[in-house]
């Protein structure tokens, strides 16, 4: 099967409330995710990115639309299209009195899993709660707590997990572990979605990426393709000192940093680095060092979601 997902024309309306007015917050969505990708799907505040993934987890009806989940349309199958995936979800709520192994049976029963199919040793093993596993959640750092959550995701096994935010607030030592558990499970077949406001994390990790904004698509494309659609470099040179500078080749445009060194930004696609460089040369500008930075995400997410 080459995709996990398809969605096709989906649309959410929130019905008015109180004061507030109806809210269209996906305006007919076409989204395929390659099955074993991570996938990130990335918007501003209020794109419609949980709204998205609360349809696909089957906790948020959909107003119109279609959506197929491992070969299973929601409409159809809705019992398999829903044990195909496993959904990690933002908030950190739980019940204080159930250990993490009681909370992950519970969990599996929810699921139906019988119990000579429950992994939950080494789903504990997986997550590092081994040594917890008999501790009330309500003493479990915050940090543990997400990797329960993580663990809870995965009791039915999925062939889809869903991480909406999974690292948001977490400390740096978390954060790779999280990341090493989902790097595993993705080489082991497992397709991951993930939302996430750090792009840094989004460009390392994900194959391919969607920019979602105000309810709608704005791109869908392979990491490497989306970073190259930046037509933005920059050149930094250390030059000695601030001097008055030569005339640059049109569409290039210099300048000062704080540090005292020169950064000249400019369109690959219409000007050379050593264009710019001979510039500085030819008017007997000292080149004491050069640096290249290349366009990030953040450069083409703003670009994409711009107005
Ligand atoms: N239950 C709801 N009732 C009414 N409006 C809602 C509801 N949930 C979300 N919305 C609205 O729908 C829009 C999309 O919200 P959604 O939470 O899907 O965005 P998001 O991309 O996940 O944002 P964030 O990054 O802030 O989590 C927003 O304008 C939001 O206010």
């Amino acid at each position: 099967m080459s995709n996990a997902i398809e969605i096709t024309g989906l649309r959410k309306i929130y019905a008015a409330q109180g004061n507030a007015p109806a809210k269209e917050a996906l305006k007919g969505v076409d989204l395929s995710i390659t099955s074993g990708s991570i996938f990130g799907l990335l918007g501003p505040n209020g794109a419609g990115k949980s709204t998205m993934i609360n349809i696909l987890a089957g906790l948020v009806n959909k107003t119109e639309g279609r959506v197929v989940i491992w070969g299973f349309d929601q409409d159809v199958n809705p019992r398999q299209s829903r044990a195909a995936i496993g959904v990690m979800p933002q908030e950190l709520n739980m019940d204080p009195y159930f250990t993490p192994r009681a909370s992950l049976d519970v969990q599996a029963g929810l699921y139906g899993v019988p119990k000579a199919d429950r992994w939950t040793d080494e789903l504990l093993e997986l997550v590092g709660l081994t040594d917890q596993a008999e501790a009330y959640a309500r003493n479990l750092s915050g940090g543990m707590r997400r990797r329960l959550l993580l663990a809870k995701a995965l009791v039915h096994r999925p062939q889809i997990l869903v991480l909406d935010e999974p690292t948001a607030g977490v400390d740096i030592t978390l954060r790779e572990m999280l990341w090493n558990n989902v790097r595993k499970l993705n080489e082991q077949g497992m397709t991951i979605i993930l939302t996430t406001h750090y792009l840094e994390e989004a460009e390392e990790m994900c194959d391919e990426i969607a920019i979602i904004n105000h309810g709608e698509l704005v791109v869908r494309q392979g990491t490497r393709e989306l970073l190259s659609r930046a037509d933005g470099k920059t050149l930094v040179i250390d030059i000695g000192e601030r001097i008055e500078l030569p005339a640059l080749p049109e569409g290039a445009t210099p300048e000062w940093r704080p540090d005292g060194r020169l950064a000249i930004s400019y369109p690959p696609s219409r000007i050379r680095a050593d264009q710019l460089l001979d510039a500085l040369r030819n008017a007997k500008v000292p080149i004491i060092d050069v640096a290249s930075e290349q366009p990030d995400l953040e450069d083409v997410f703003v670009e994409l979601t711009r107005g």
